[in-house]
């Protein structure tokens, strides 16, 4: 559905186009009646006596100006048959009048469920898609044209339907009248309608291009003003001076998208504004009409007024069918978007899972594993091949972009390999239900989440099911070292953590890694994992760190990467990585007697250390 707006598509995609717009209409009814079909019903029930309403109206109205004739006439003896026609005018208006809040409710409460029902849907399928996902600008443009459905657009949607349905019989039963009394009325009010309906299809098509089109502008623009107005980046913005210089790309892609915006704006109104007089036109012609019948004293005056009446209601419905049959074409489309990421497709897995107990005296085995990302054309892990033991302590070393922290996600079956396999205790990962595996590892990344809720949550959340055990929380703070924190917070566990909801307590980077290390302490899993854990810590709190983790993570599996080398003569055995590959295997005194590369890493670290001191 990537089509230019501009070039002409060819029938065969045409067709396609309308099959894709009644499949997204079929299938966000279904999608509703499943989530709230009280209220549609309702809305529906509520539709049709409002059509019939306008209709009534003409017929009362006539009534109401022939006695009122007659009376001013004096043809008539008294005024009860008038007020009679009054009243019954008036009762239908107050109808209307209650109908109206009643149905704004009733769409209030189905666009609200459709809303909630979106989120969910989009917030779970993001959790059930490959990571590698999360690293393609195509994701996120998909993502940001889902979201541009949510809720209005559902609603929009159903609104649309409903009106067109509420005018398409109020128009008929205005053309029953126009036709009753002469069929050129009618047929002229028909032909009014095709050409109309044609341009207002026509812009709901170019719209609907034209968002598709500018999606990825809207993402940089979203990107530069979240740069410009978020904490992460305020601190670089002054020192630099960089706001005039975001602000000059955002007026870029800003004004490039409002061009496009307000020309396609000019063109439709030019558009309509040719059908709108053609209409006025044959409006005034009917109502010539309607003139030169009564000087021929075919007509009462109360005919008149109905017939006048019934042809500027049924401009005015013909006008809600035009605009609404444009909406729903663009909703439509829209809703193809939401459905489209909805169906990305998601990580193979098998029909049934293997049992899978642990790692057993196996351990993890990586065979001739491959991976590269989407976007790039090399190998970033290139045929490697490990055995780690059950309960052994790895060190990954290497320098920056080696690798390291794409074998750890590989490990822990967060990245599918292209090529090969990984085994836990001899079940390829692949194989072993998520949760299973879920419930066997835990793992601190570089990029930690710092959660803005209170502490207890903070480290709860590596754990779910034992957040409320304050012994578990208050150990797994040890082993982090988040105890410290708890104790200098003024509501200890209980304090909000971060700035984003006013009342939070902030805190230094640092601090925020200790939690992020106790929640990852917190499960009790058979398989550890950290990922540079220890960047943001002072070297005595490394140390202190480290040293706990080896004690603590007695009888797991442990992995961890770190770039200051002192941590990894802790480790059974260092790994040391270099363009994808594994270079160097063994223990620190190993490494260093073979001088290698895990040698001079360490021993230019260690100068560095030496010179600090001597300094
Ligand atoms: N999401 C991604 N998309 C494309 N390439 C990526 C992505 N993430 C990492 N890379 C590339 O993969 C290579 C390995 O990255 P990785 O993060 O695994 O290295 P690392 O050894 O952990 O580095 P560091 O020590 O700097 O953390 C690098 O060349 C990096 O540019």
């Amino acid at each position: 559905m990537t089509t230019p707006p501009h070039s002409k598509p060819s029938l065969l995609i045409k067709l396609q186009k309308s099959v894709i717009v009644f499949e997204s209409i079929m299938r966000l009814l279904r999608t509703m009646t499943k989530i709230a079909m009280p209220s549609l019903i309702l809305a529906i029930l509520i539709n049709l006596a409002t059509a019939t309403l306008p209709v009534l109206d003409i017929f009362l109205t006539k009534n109401l100006v022939d006695e009122v004739t007659r009376i001013i006439g004096q043809r008539s003896q008294g005024i009860n048959v008038a007020l009679g026609w009054l009243s019954a005018v008036l009762s239908l208006q107050l109808i209307s009048i209650i109908l109206q809040p009643a149905y704004q409710v009733i769409l209030t409460r189905i666009k609200l469920k459709m809303n909630y029902h979106f989120d969910q849907e989009i917030a779970l399928k993001s959790s059930r898609l490959p990571l590698v996902y999360f690293d393609s600008a195509e994701y996120y443009d998909k993502y940001e044209r889902a979201q541009s459905l949510n809720g209005d657009r559902g609603i929009g949607f159903i609104e649309a339907i409903l009106h067109i349905l509420q005018s398409v019989l109020s128009i008929t039963g205005f053309l029953y009248v126009l036709f009753q009394f002469h069929f050129i009325l009618g047929l002229g009010f028909l032909l009014i309608m095709i050409p109309s309906l044609l341009i207002h299809l026509s812009i709901g098509k170019l719209r609907f291009h034209q968002m598709f089109q500018q999606t990825t502008a809207v993402r940089k623009i979203n990107y530069l003003m979240g740069l410009m107005t978020k904490r992460d980046s305020a601190k670089e913005l002054r020192i630099f001076n960089l706001t005039p210089y975001l602000l000059d790309k955002v007026r870029h892609y800003y004004w490039q998208n409002a061009n496009e915006q307000i020309a396609l704006q000019k063109r439709s109104a030019w558009s309509v504004l040719r059908v709108d007089g053609l209409s006025k036109l044959l409006q005034s012609a009917a109502i010539g009409f309607l003139i030169w019948t009564s000087s021929l004293g075919r007509m009462t005056i109360g005919s008149y007024v109905a017939l006048v009446q019934a042809m500027s209601s049924s401009q005015g419905y013909l006008f809600v069918i035009t605009n609404r049959i444009s909406n729903i074409y663009e909703s439509a489309l829209y809703v193809r978007n939401i459905y489209d990421y909805l169906e990305l497709p998601e990580e193979d897995r098998p029909d049934v899972y293997k049992i899978y107990t642990g790692l057993q005296h196996q351990g993890i085995e990586v065979n001739n594993l491959y991976f590269k990302y989407p976007n790039r054309s090399e190998w970033i892990l290139d045929n490697i091949s490990l055995q780690i033991r059950p309960g052994e302590k790895i060190a990954i070393v290497g320098d920056n972009g080696a690798g390291k922290s794409t074998l750890v996600k590989c490990l822990l079956g967060l990245y599918k390999p292209v090529k090969g396999n990984i085994c836990y205790g001899g079940v390829n990962i692949q194989h072993i239900d998520p949760a299973v595996l879920s419930e066997s590892i835990s793992a601190t990344f570089q990029d930690y989440v710092c959660y803005q809720f209170p502490l207890r949550e903070n480290i709860g959340l590596g754990s779910i099911l034992t957040m409320d055990q304050d012994e578990l929380i208050q150990r797994a703070a040890f082993k982090g070292q988040a105890d410290q924190i708890a104790a200098m917070l003024p509501h200890g566990y209980d304090t909000d953590l971060g700035h984003a909801f006013g009342e939070g307590q902030e805190l230094s980077q640092g601090q925020w890694q200790k939690i992020a290390l106790s929640r990852a302490f917190l499960r009790d899993a058979e398989v550890v994992v950290l990922d540079e854990p220890t960047a943001a810590l002072d070297p005595m709190a490394e140390a202190a760190v480290f040293e706990r983790f080896i004690d603590l993570s007695e009888g797991k599996t442990s992995i961890f990467i770190s770039h200051r080398l002192g941590s990894c003569r802790m480790a059974d055995r260092i790994l040391v990585l270099r363009n994808g590959k594994i270079v160097e295997d063994g223990h620190h005194s190993t490494l260093m007697n073979a001088d290698g590369p895990y040698a001079q890493m360490f021993r230019l670290q260690a100068k560095w250390y030496t010179d600090e001191k001597v300094g």
